[in-house]
């Protein structure tokens, strides 16, 4: 079986995804193409809890192999926050800009230079009655004074990389999936993949 189903309804993730999964070789389908599938509840105080519960659910209802991303903004100077609770920072409709308004409004007394961030994300890959495996990756940069850029999802327009002097949402996708948390995961599950293939995809 070559099919992998991304735990995610995130369209976001999910369109990153299909470049990043490209060298693997795999149908890749994600909760979109499900329209019936349920929300699973990120009760989880961790990224890999939160993971864990996305993946493990997903696939054991469709029965098959599933990844889940979970993924979130940690800022410095405020100890971390959003950190897992980036997607509902705001209220749980989970908006982007009012995501972003409140991160700014937050910084707004910080200098440019103190306002050091990170994304992390962790992925776990899970099939029926087999331990679930992580991997994470992590990109560093700074919280940008406002918005810039219209490209990417979620807290990309704030998320500066001083190397390009751009943020994430000015960076074409294929710029981004070379440096970003998510590509970094993937980089260190592509290491894995050879020695759990066979075990997940039997
Ligand atoms: O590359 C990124 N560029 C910008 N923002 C990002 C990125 N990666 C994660 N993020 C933000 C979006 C969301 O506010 C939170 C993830 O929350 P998280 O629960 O993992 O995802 P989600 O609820 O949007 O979709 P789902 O759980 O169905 O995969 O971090
Ligand atoms: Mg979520």
């Amino acid at each position: 079986m070559n099919r992998i189903i991304i735990a995610s309804k995130n369209k976001g993730k999910i369109e990153e995804f299909q470049k990043l999964f490209h060298p693997f070789g795999l149908t890749i389908q994600s909760l979109l193409d499900f329209p019936d599938a349920i929300d699973v509840e990120e009760t989880g105080t961790t990224f890999y809890e939160n993971a864990q519960l996305k993946s493990e659910a997903i696939a054991k209802i469709y029965n098959t192999v599933a990844i889940a991303d979970d993924s979130g903004l940690e800022i410095d100077a405020l100890d971390g926050r959003p950190g897992v609770y980036s997607a509902r920072y705001a209220g749980e409709d989970k908006a982007d800009e009012a995501n972003i308004a409140k991160v700014l409004e937050e910084l707004k007394e910080i200098p440019f230079e103190q306002r050091t961030a990170h994304f992390t994300c962790v992925l776990s890959i899970s099939a029926p009655n087999i331990p679930t495996r992580f991997v994470k990756g992590e990109c560093h940069g700074l919280i940008a004074q406002q918005p810039t850029g219209t490209l990417g999802f979620g807290y990309d327009p704030i998320f500066y990389i001083p190397e390009f002097k751009k943020t994430f949402a000015e960076l074409e996708s294929e710029q981004k999936n070379k440096l970003s948390h998510r590509a970094m995961a993937m980089k260190e599950l592509q290491v894995i993949w050879p020695t759990i293939k066979e075990e997940f995809l039997k």
